[in-house]
């Protein structure tokens, strides 16, 4: 038995496709050589980490101090640093503390691909909230200022009839992963225009640290179709083009050459959109999705994070899954999220009850409630406009608010997609007392922090000690002083983007079905054990996000493989794949993630 097993998992490490994990890392070709190396981040060492024969080998002699520090000591060095800065900006604003630390951070990426992968990876816990959400969007409100030198490409409506040959002014020949935005929906701060390139950036660390997928290998792009912010436009310091955004077919026209230049030179690699306005959010997801292998992260794998968060909902109340059916859900934001979000909930409600069930979902806007009453109702909200008979049963009418609609209806799920900061109030989180569930649930997740519906401590000290809770931007857990804690889950997309992307790519699926990204979803929801759902917890520790993403990965490739779009990638083909167990799948998914460590460099002409 245990030759067959080895030899199975020997298999399975021969198709590995990223870098060795192995003591011994196995070397990387380089075309160039001397200090122009030193200014690459992806080979530099920190300078001083290069050993002797590689100095000799690559003309670095001469061009270095002549002690060599290990990757341990560079490690602790910037940890070093690191602390001291946590310790010398403590008590100052929050915001230049954050700034700071992310500035710390960026100029090591900037320097050092390696050690900066390794440190994030190492504490991921610590500098996510940095490199991801909330500081990043604080990043892109100040981009023009904090700009020192580009990542990623950048596109811009000027770029139109060049963009085939331009894609191939990216230095690196394969690329796996793109995250692509035009900057018009930055988490919940609007229309940042160029300053949205931080957001591909941040989504594509995350990428690297969660998914390992190979950092040499991403590409950040930032479509500039314009921008409609007035502050923006008024700005002579604005890195974008100041005009107002691209719109209908000249819009769309512009995608779709991109899109076409992407998958040209990149045939495999998937694409991300990230924050794109809700109407073109939709619009693009429709167009591409069965022509080209990308999915929208706001709309499917928010839906997929909020739907293993409901289903622990249910778990938590002690009830069997199936009762999903009954939960009287209050969705707050009827954008590319809250719809996303509700698509997937109701295709997950017609699966256990095997109708077009008539799900308890409710929908608000900035309108109010969204009944059939309602007049000029978007198509994508159409189905979840509520009848207005039903309505009018519990003394409700098309319009009402958030109030008047929590007090009603009883919810057990308040989930808020709104991106409106507080919304949440006082009086609505203690309506949810009256809530029909034992353990009333509250999803804050719109983003950055300030835009969260409401903070942890509100949720907790206004609508009980009983209720769980879920918000986007990470908060402390909440002393609830009576010897307990409020325990706090980020529900947040990171949970499943990197595992639905890199799953994609290891199977070589041609697009990102529904089946994909549900099994995502069902991954995730039943990570959780009974123990930990009983605490409160729907989401994993940030902490094992690589495991979580090993396990996602493989459910999304075996989807893929199941509903036969897999092609395979390398050696490995879709018979390889089919032949790979449950276990297997997820082995050979973890032996493809990219993890740092110094290769030897060989040069070549
Ligand atoms: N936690 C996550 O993983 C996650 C994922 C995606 C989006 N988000 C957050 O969700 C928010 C919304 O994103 P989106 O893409 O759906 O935006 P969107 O612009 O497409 O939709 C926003 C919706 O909120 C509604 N709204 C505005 N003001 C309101 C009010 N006062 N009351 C009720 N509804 C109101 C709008 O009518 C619209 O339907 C953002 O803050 C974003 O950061 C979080
Ligand atoms: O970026 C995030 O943190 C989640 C989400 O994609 C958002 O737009 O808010
Ligand atoms: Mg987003």
């Amino acid at each position: 038995m245990w030759r067959r097993t080895l030899a199975r998992s020997v298999t399975v490490r021969r198709f590995s496709i990223a870098a060795s994990t192995s003591s011994i890392p196995s070397p990387c070709i380089v075309h160039k050589r001397g200090a122009d190396i030193l200014h690459d981040p992806w080979f530099n060492k920190q300078d001083t980490g290069f050993p002797m024969t590689e100095r000799d080998r690559l003309g670095l002699r001469g061009l270095l101090p002549p002690r060599v520090i290990s990757f341990e000591q560079q490690y602790e060095r910037f940890m070093d640093s690191y602390r001291s800065l946590e310790k010398n900006t403590a008590g100052q604003p929050e915001n230049n503390v954050a700034l700071a630390k992310w500035r710390i951070l960026n100029r090591l990426h900037d320097r050092n691909e390696t050690l900066y992968y390794k440190v994030l990876i190492d504490n991921i816990k610590d500098f996510a909230p940095i490199i991801y959400t909330p500081t990043v969007g604080l990043v892109c409100q100040n981009y023009s200022g904090l700009f020192r030198r580009p990542r990623g490409m950048y596109f811009s409506a000027k770029d139109k009839g060049e963009m085939m040959s331009i894609i191939y002014n990216w230095p690196a020949p394969e690329v796996d992963m793109v995250v692509l935005t035009d900057g018009s929906r930055i988490l919940g701060l609007g229309d940042l225009g160029v300053q949205g390139i931080g957001i591909p950036i941040g989504k594509l660390d995350m990428y690297v640290a969660a998914a390992g997928i190979n950092p040499q290998r991403v590409l950040p792009i930032m479509l500039d179709v314009g921008t409609n912010n007035e502050k923006l436009l008024e700005d002579r310091l604005y890195l974008g083009l100041r005009e107002r955004r691209l719109e209908g077919e000249e819009y769309i026209s512009i995608v779709d050459e991109l899109m076409e230049a992407l998958h040209t030179r990149w045939p495999k690699a998937v694409i991300q959109f990230e924050d794109f306005q809700f109407k073109w959010a939709f619009e693009t997801l429709q167009r591409y999705r069965k022509k080209y292998c990308m999915f929208n992260d706001d709309i499917q794998g928010t839906a997929g994070v909020a739907l293993a968060g409901l289903l622990g909902v249910v778990r938590a109340q002690g009830r069997p899954l199936l009762d999903f059916v009954n939960q009287k859900i209050v969705v707050v934001g009827a954008g590319s999220a809250g719809l996303g979000v509700l698509n997937m909930a109701y295709q997950a409600v017609s699966r256990m009850t095997g109708t077009t069930a008539n799900p308890q979902f409710y929908l608000i806007d900035k309108n109010g409630l969204i009944t059939t009453e309602r007049s000029g109702v978007d198509p994508s909200a159409a189905p979840f406009a509520k009848a207005i008979g039903e309505v009018q049963r519990i003394g409700l009418q098309e319009g009402s608010d958030l109030l008047e609609v929590v007090k009603k209806v009883k919810p057990h799920v308040l989930l808020g997609l709104s991106g409106v900061g507080g919304i949440f109030n006082e009086q609505v989180l203690k309506a949810m007392r009256d809530s029909d569930s034992p353990k009333p649930a509250i999803f804050a997740m719109s983003n950055p922090t300030d835009n969260a519906e409401c903070t942890a401590a509100d949720a907790f000290k206004h609508a009980g000690d009983n209720i769980v809770f879920g918000s986007g931007s990470p908060f402390q857990n909440v002393d609830l002083e009576n010897g307990k804690i409020g325990y706090v889950n980020q529900a947040n997309n990171m949970y499943l983007f990197p595992g639905i992307g890199l799953g994609t790519l290891l199977s070589g699926a041609r697009i990102v079905s529904d089946g994909m990204l549900q099994a995502a979803s069902e991954c995730l929801a039943s990570y959780m054990t009974e123990e930990e759902i009983q605490k409160g917890k729907f989401y994993p520790s940030i902490g094992s996000i690589r495991n979580i993403t090993a396990e996602v990965g493989a459910a999304v490739l075996r989807t893929a493989v199941i509903e036969e779009v897999a092609e395979g990638r390398g050696d490995v083909g879709p018979k390889e794949l089919t032949n790979m167990s449950k276990e297997e799948t997820v082995e050979y998914v973890t032996s493809n993630m990219w993890y740092p460590v110094y290769s030897p460099l060989v040069h070549e002409k």
